[in-house]
């Protein structure tokens, strides 16, 4: 068995073990899982750093946590105040700090910078308060960094591949200097699409940094496996070509062959360096590259595109709860988007497939999918300049721009946003809505806050509280007649750190299109009664991701392993026990094998211990 080990592997296999906490320690009473665990784990190493080096190490490093022993042994003793602070209490301090901050921007400055020093710490506070500090590592409060990002730059994050390194082995050495070797997992963006926010060249660096402190925190994916790559291609923003803390080549952007080499280039050379089942997830492509970048790579290397795939899932996911409430079958409803770009033609072509499943053709199932671009609806009278993957949704319905008129002719039972127009579903069109439904579906899926088509307040309140509401970037909870409604967030957050999970945990070959699907309707499953019915929330709470993730993981695990495409060999005879002995551990390690007790209450360390309250604002 073990011979069909590819060598990459191999290697995965070892330093996948040393990843094991005691946390999660197995039962190894089976002897299943002793032999499995044997199999997987080799023993504990103990820091090659020292002193200085050490505390300036973010992955190693634990603050005025380190024991005496440990600072005595690991040549930090005096290099650090007299007094220990536990993990808890280091993160109480930041949690209170950060509460302290004047605005969003400053928080994202206080995390980004803690990452920078202490990941253990960065990713237990952010594990402990995901509700509250999502908001501010990821969409909106990261799209206003990604905007400013040439003034609040402070250290580098990810790899910069500019058009000035296309060739294999340029990028090979830049991908050389990262100072990980087991890289796994791979966020890229060339910048063109960041958010609704346009074309923010290099300071879209921020999008692949937040999501991949997602994949950590939502799935406990290892923060050493991950790395976010910014491609350089160039920007068309004049407004950045003129900013002076511009970060990026001052040049508009390369399109055409040249910009195709890079890319394959970038592809070869990364599976190159890391191994062929590295993931590779797309991220904030303009329209023109999007899918075409997807239809291109997705049968060859471990790779999806999120906007079009992992949001493509959330908002089935969301769209197939919202039946539970209106005892409708997804095939049953009529659906209109607005936006026609690569998020709303990846949800409409998984409505199809979830149509098709439930019976319709696909000729049925288009059908009942209406499309709104800058254009307007598109109908059949645009066919000719039409590309192939709108060609199916053209309606033989006269021409307009006009979403109410839409709407007044189609009667959709849903409404779906992704165009990144804020306020384009009026109070007009929201009444429209609720009068043709007694539980419309309205989802203003456009990031960030300032471009979603509609508030949670203006959906809830011009539907008399019926509609069954999501957003793409989190809402406050409205009250409204006495009731309390709490906003979903349709957000591909919910699919990819689960599939990246399953897909770097097996070694994926690729990443088939069904399994997007099947994780939409776990996530769809793992909505409860409470949060439909008392809430009108269509999806999980967030702070149920984390367990979510290892879901989806398993799922894929299955799936692939079924299909010949997971290379981890052999197979874990117990999926869920193999992935949750793998998932990062916000616990601090320890870093020698012999723990000196220190006494935490002893007053002659001056500490003086603060009583803990919980930090999580997380509820219900
Ligand atoms: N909630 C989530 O998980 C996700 C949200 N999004 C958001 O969706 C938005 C769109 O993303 P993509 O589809 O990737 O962008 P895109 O650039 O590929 O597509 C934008 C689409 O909007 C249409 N549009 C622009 N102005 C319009 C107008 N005035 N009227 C009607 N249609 C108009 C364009 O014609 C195009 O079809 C962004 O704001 C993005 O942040 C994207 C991915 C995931
Ligand atoms: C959520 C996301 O991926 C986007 O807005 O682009
Ligand atoms: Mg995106």
């Amino acid at each position: 068995m073990l011979s069909r080990l590819s060598p990459a592997s191999i290697r995965r296999l070892s330093s996948t073990a040393k990843c094991c906490s005691d946390k999660n320690e197995p039962d190894f009473s089976d002897p299943k899982t002793l032999a499995l665990h044997k199999m997987y784990r080799p023993e504990r190493i103990t820091p090659s750093k020292r002193g200085i080096d050490l505390l300036k190490s973010p992955g190693l490093n634990k603050g005025m946590a380190f024991s005496l022993h440990e600072r005595q042994y690991l040549g930090v003793h005096g290099l650090l105040p007299p007094a220990f602070m536990t993990e808890e209490q280091q993160a109480y301090r930041i949690i209170t700090k950060l509460r302290q901050q004047p605005d969003n921007l400053a928080k994202y400055i206080q995390l980004d910078s803690l990452q920078d020093r202490n990941e253990k710490l960065y990713y237990r506070v952010l594990c402990d308060n995901v509700k509250e500090l999502m908001p501010i590592v990821y969409t909106p409060t990261v799209g206003q960094a990604c905007q400013h990002f040439g003034f609040i730059y402070r250290n580098p994050k990810g790899l910069y591949v500019t058009i000035n390194d296309n060739s294999i082995s340029k990028i090979y050495q830049i991908l050389a200097n990262w100072h990980t070797e087991d890289v796994r997992a791979i966020v890229i963006t060339d910048g063109e699409r960041i958010l609704g926010l346009g074309d923010l060249g290099t300071y879209g660096i921020g999008i692949p940094v937040g999501k991949l402190s997602l994949y950590v925190a939502l799935a406990g994916i290892r923060p050493e496996w991950c790395l976010p790559v910014i491609l350089d291609v160039g920007t068309d923003n004049t407004e950045l070509l003129n900013d002076p803390f511009y970060t990026g080549l001052r040049r508009k952007r390369v399109r055409g062959p040249e910009y195709d080499t890079l890319v394959d280039n970038f592809m070869k050379a990364a599976t190159k360096r890391f191994g062929r089942d590295t993931l590779i997830q797309f991220e904030d492509f303009g329209n023109q590259n999007a899918y075409r970048l997807l239809d291109r790579y997705k049968g060859e290397y471990c790779m999806f595109n999120d906007d079009i795939q992992g949001t493509a899932a959330v908002v089935v996911a969301g769209l197939l709860a919202s039946t539970r409430v209106t005892k409708k079958k997804l095939s049953q409803e009529k659906i209109v988007f607005l936006g026609a770009g690569g998020a709303a033609t990846g949800v409409a072509e998984m409505c199809v497939r979830q149509m098709m499943d439930e019976g319709l053709t696909e000729e049925e199932a288009c059908g009942r999918i209406y499309m709104v671009d800058i254009e307007g609806l598109i109908t059949t009278s645009r066919i000719k300049s039409l590309g192939e993957r709108h060609v199916k949704f053209a309606k033989d319905l006269p021409d307009t721009k006009n979403l109410l008129e839409v709407v007044r002719t189609v009667k959709p039972g849903a409404l779906i946003g992704a165009s990144t127009v804020a306020g384009a579903f009026t109070e007009d069109i929201i009444k429209e809505m609720a009068k043709n439904n007694p539980r419309p579906i309205i989802f203003a899926l456009s990031n960030p806050t300032s471009k979603a088509e509609c508030t949670a307040e203006t959906a809830y309140r011009c539907t008399n509280g019926a509609v069954l509401f999501a957003s793409g970037s989190p809402f406050e909870n409205v009250e409204l007649n006495g009731k309390l409604f709490k906003p979903g967030q349709g957000n591909n957050a919910y699919i990819f750190p689960g599939v990246a999970l399953g897909a770097v945990l097996f070694a994926v070959k690729n990443i088939p299109d069904k399994l997007f699907l099947l994780a939409a309707r776990m996530v769809a499953e793992a909505v409860s009664e409470k949060s439909l019915n008392t809430y009108s929330r269509v999806y999980p709470r967030l702070k149920d991701i984390r367990e979510l993730s290892v879901k989806i993981a398993v799922e894929v695990g299955e799936y692939c392993y079924r299909h010949d495409l997971a290379t981890l060999h052999p197979k874990p005879e117990d999926m869920e026990m193999f992935i949750r002995q793998n998932l990062y551990s916000v616990e601090y390690d320890e870093l020698i094998n012999k723990t000196y007790e220190w006494p935490a209450k002893d007053s002659k360390h001056g500490f003086p211990v603060p009583v803990l309250r919980r930090t999580s604002m997380d509820e219900e």
